[in-house]
């Protein structure tokens, strides 16, 4: 009654009453559960309660789990679970403990085989009375490989989600009608979506491109309807910022287990960096291509910088196309030239991973060269080693040719090509501290050529630029390499010469020289023939400075010129004297006419045939209170030179003029004056003036006023002194010219100037008598003076000879110590009162 009792009431609470009968045998209804335990193909067992041992096991249970029933029977439910899960069986335990629940499933356990191989099992439990034992029966369902699928299917589910969110490109799938089942989290992210899920059932319109969202829907519709793929499409979408981006859009359809379209599967790479990054390289290579500046970069082969790179501008200045260096060392643009600084500052440079600007001689492919202002710069990866060098080549041959024909033109004569002033100087610098080194000598020649302003005067300048060109290039060939040949200026000339053979300034060498001068040359319709004076200085014992051999060489010029030109002359310490006089002339100078020390003597003219006195010749003396009565020839030239012959020449022709007006209201005979003008003075701008002025200051008809000119004074601008001449011709002077036959003017010039009289040089006719060429010349000048209808005058006539000889010849007059030296007005007066 009492089991009756208690398996009604368990039935009641749903609990099944397991064991024997009160009687000890089992009732039917248990044998048939007991095999129905028994046979059952799931493991089962029933165990104790509280003391957790195995009551009962089944066949499947002893089949799984490799125990008998035998050992089953003296196990707990603890054996057959690893340590691990000890804890969780204790704290299910207590969590049944106590109630006699309905049957209930406590999950997935791990469990032991007997050979130690875990298990999965999903256990259901029931509470029940077993053999009088508080207990439950356990069903155990072996999930092991349920479990392995899950979680095989867990983690792909994982990796592909993982896949999907670690791809960089947005990556999104839709349904048929167009609405999104799926996304990555880059895609939310794009949409503004926090997670990946939250795009499921949306559209285009619920996202933040909505306004492309017809546009977008309508690609979509196509390949979802017609199955072909977009791909590679570019487009420009709003991006998570809002800004617009650039993306590359790939559209696929996406097809279910049965083959049919379902969706939709679409993915976009944000392409904008790339874009622009393409932009900037496409700009940087426009850039690189349009650069005025060659472009090179080279990288480190086998310790070589071989170019692999090099821009048009590379092949326009190096004339070599880029198939032909790419692969070569940059070393090939120097070809041999390989000494140069720019190459060590280049090397130094490339080991210290430096830029720098170098300038190199480089050589185009067809060997001519070009100046190469080079820079160079090193290319860094992103750990800081140098991958690459660029090098700019700036083609700076154009800038380097002006810079050098500047400096040749700051150093050289435009016109020969010879050094000029400045850089003779630095030689002979240098040749002066060399020599001092080794104690040698040296040689400064000065050498001017005689004659050529008159050339240059008659032949016009072209004659004589190309006779200074000719000259200068035989100066250069008739010297060594060693030596120095420059001009100084006009027709002066300056020759450093070393180390000459034998110690000395040797004959030859001055012969060489004077060849180089002297030898004739023709020179467009010219044939002409050369001289030229030489100054020399020594160094060391004429100077030990430029400086100062260059002025005595100059000062020995002087010498050379004043004693008849065609000559050398070295330096003497006396020559200094002349120096010295010369400035001390041109000091008192200054003073001389205010101080009124000038007077005037006069010597006569007469006439061949009557003997009389037909004129009277002004010369200039200086009475200096110290340095006596000074005479022309010492002072004259020097007035000439500082110009002050201007104000001194209208002193003598005012002079001059009241001199003769003052005879001539004394009584005494009416004769000619004539005054002397040197050239800078009748070329001076005011000089007709000056005569018309003199001759109304002293009342002087201008038919008793000669004017001597020298023959220099012709032979420049011709046809301004022509029209000069001209002038006081109308006025009534008379004209001569002075000192005939020593200048370079041809009989044939002379008929275009309106001239009376030719005065012979009196140099030609101290010589006449013993020298028959001189006597030649004074015959020829009168004979073709007179075919001119030109008056001769023969001047310096000192003995009868000479004056029978002129006679004879035809000469007009004479004027000389002969008749008469040179006289103060007071006698000369007397010699004109003798006249009367
Ligand atoms: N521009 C100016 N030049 C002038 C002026 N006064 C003179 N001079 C020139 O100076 C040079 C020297 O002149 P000077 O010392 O007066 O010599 C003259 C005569 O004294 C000299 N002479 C005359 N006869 C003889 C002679 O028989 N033998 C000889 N040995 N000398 C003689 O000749 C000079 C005259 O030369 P020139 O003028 O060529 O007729 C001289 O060149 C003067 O021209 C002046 O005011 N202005």
């Amino acid at each position: 009654m009492k089991g009756q009792y208690r398996a009604a009431a368990n039935r009641r609470k749903g609990l099944p009453v397991l064991g024997r009968s009160p009687h000890g045998a089992p009732p039917r209804m248990l044998t048939r559960f007991g095999d129905l335990f028994q046979d059952h193909p799931q493991p089962m067992w029933i165990y104790d309660v509280d003391t957790l041992r195995f009551l009962r096991v089944n066949a499947a249970a002893c089949r799984h789990y490799g125990y008998t029933t035998d050992e089953f029977l003296h196990m707990t439910i603890r054996d057959i679970r690893p340590r691990d899960e000890h804890a969780r069986l204790e704290a299910d335990l207590a969590a049944t403990a106590g109630e006699q629940k309905a049957p209930q499933s406590s999950g997935v356990w791990t469990h032991l085989k007997r050979d130690g191989t875990p298990i999965a099992v999903r256990i259901s439990s029931h509470a029940v009375t077993y053999l009088g034992h508080r207990a439950r029966l356990v069903f155990a369902l072996d999930v092991t490989a349920q479990e392995a699928t899950e979680r095989a299917l867990y983690r792909s589910e994982q990796l592909y989600r993982s896949l999907i969110d670690t791809m960089p490109h947005q990556v999104y799938w839709k349904d048929l009608d167009l609405q999104y089942v799926g996304c990555n989290r880059v895609f939310a992210e794009a949409a503004g979506l926090d997670d990946p899920q939250e795009v499921v059932g949306k559209s285009d319109e619920n996202l933040i491109w909505r306004r492309q969202a017809q546009r977008m829907a309508a690609e979509d519709r196509i390949v979802v309807d017609t199955g072909h793929p977009l791909l590679d499409r570019e487009d420009t979408l709003t991006g998570p910022d809002g800004k617009q981006r650039r993306y590359l859009v790939n559209k696929l359809p996406l097809y279910g287990p049965e083959g049919a379209i379902i969706g939709m599967l679409g993915t976009l790479e944000d392409i904008t960096s790339r874009r622009k990054a393409e932009e900037t390289l496409r700009l940087q290579g426009r850039a690189l291509d349009a650069s005025v500046n060659a472009i090179v970069i080279t990288r480190q082969v086998n310790r070589q910088d071989v170019i692999v790179y090099a821009n048009p501008a590379f092949a326009r200045i190096s004339g070599y196309e880029l198939a032909e260096v790419v692969g070569q060392d940059c070393r090939f643009l120097q070809a041999d030239d390989r000494d140069q600084e720019g190459l060590y500052l280049l090397r130094d440079a490339l080991q210290t991973n430096r830029e720098a600007t170098v300038v190199l001689r480089n050589y185009r492919k067809d060997g001519t060269l070009f100046w190469n202002q080079l820079h160079i710069a090193p290319v860094l990866d992103a750990g800081g080693k140098v991958t690459h060098w660029v090098g700019v080549i700036n083609d700076i041959t154009d800038t380097m040719r002006y810079q050098q024909d500047l400096e040749h033109q700051s150093t050289h004569d435009a016109l020969t090509g010879l050094p000029n002033r400045n850089l003779f100087r630095d030689r002979l610098d240098q040749a002066i501290s060399y020599a001092a080194r080794y104690r040698n000598q040296l040689w400064v020649v000065v050498l001017d050529l005689d004659n050529f302003k008159l050339i240059n005067d008659t032949l016009g300048h072209a004659v004589g630029d190309s006779l200074l060109q000719t000259v200068g290039e035989r100066l250069r060939a008739a010297l060594r390499d060693s030596d120095t040949v420059a001009r100084l200026g006009g027709d002066e000339f300056i020759l450093l010469l070393l180390d000459q053979p034998g110690g000395g300034l040797s004959q030859r060498t001055v012969q060489t020289i004077l060849e180089a001068v002297s030898a004739p040359m023709r020179l467009g319709a010219h044939d002409l023939a050369l001289t030229c004076s030489m100054g020399v200085a020594v160094y060391p014992r004429d100077g030990e400075t430029g400086s100062s051999l260059f002025k005595h060489a100059d000062i020995a010029l002087y010498r050379a010129k004043d004693g008849g030109r065609n000559q050398l002359q070295f330096y003497t310490e006396e020559m200094n004297d002349r120096v010295t006089e010369r400035t001390l002339i041109e000091g008192h100078l200054r003073h001389a006419l205010v101080r009124n020390e000038f007077l005037l003597y006069f010597q006569p003219r007469v006439d061949c045939v009557s003997g009389e006195v037909v004129g009277l010749e002004a010369l200039l003396r200086w009475q200096h209170p110290e340095l006596g009565l000074v005479s022309p020839v010492r002072f004259i030239s020097v007035a000439e030179e500082t110009g002050r012959i201007v104000e001194i020449g209208e002193w003598v022709l005012k002079t001059a003029c009241l001199q003769a007006m003052a005879w001539q209201q004394a009584g005494l005979a009416p004769v000619p004056v004539a005054v002397n003008v040197s050239a800078r003075q009748f070329r001076h701008a005011a000089f007709v003036q000056e005569v018309k002025d003199a001759l109304e200051a002293s009342g002087l008809e201008p038919r008793y006023l000669e004017l001597e000119l020298t023959e220099s004074v012709m032979m420049h601008n011709v046809d301004v002194v022509i029209a000069a001449m001209s002038q006081l011709k109308e006025m009534g002077i008379c004209l001569s010219i002075d000192d005939f036959g020593t200048g370079y003017s041809s009989l044939n010039y002379l008929r275009r100037f309106p001239i009376d009289y030719l005065k012979i040089d009196q140099s030609f006719v101290r010589d006449m008598l013993d020298d028959p060429p001189g006597a030649a010349i004074v015959r020829s000048i009168i004979a073709l003076g007179h075919s001119l209808a030109f008056r001769i005058i023969a001047e310096g006539v000192e003995t009868p000879e000479q004056l029978a000889y002129l006679k004879e010849e035809g000469c007009d007059e004479i004027q000389g110590y002969l008749c008469s030296r040179p006289v103060p007005e007071k006698e000369a007066a007397v010699l004109l009162g003798s006249e009367r």
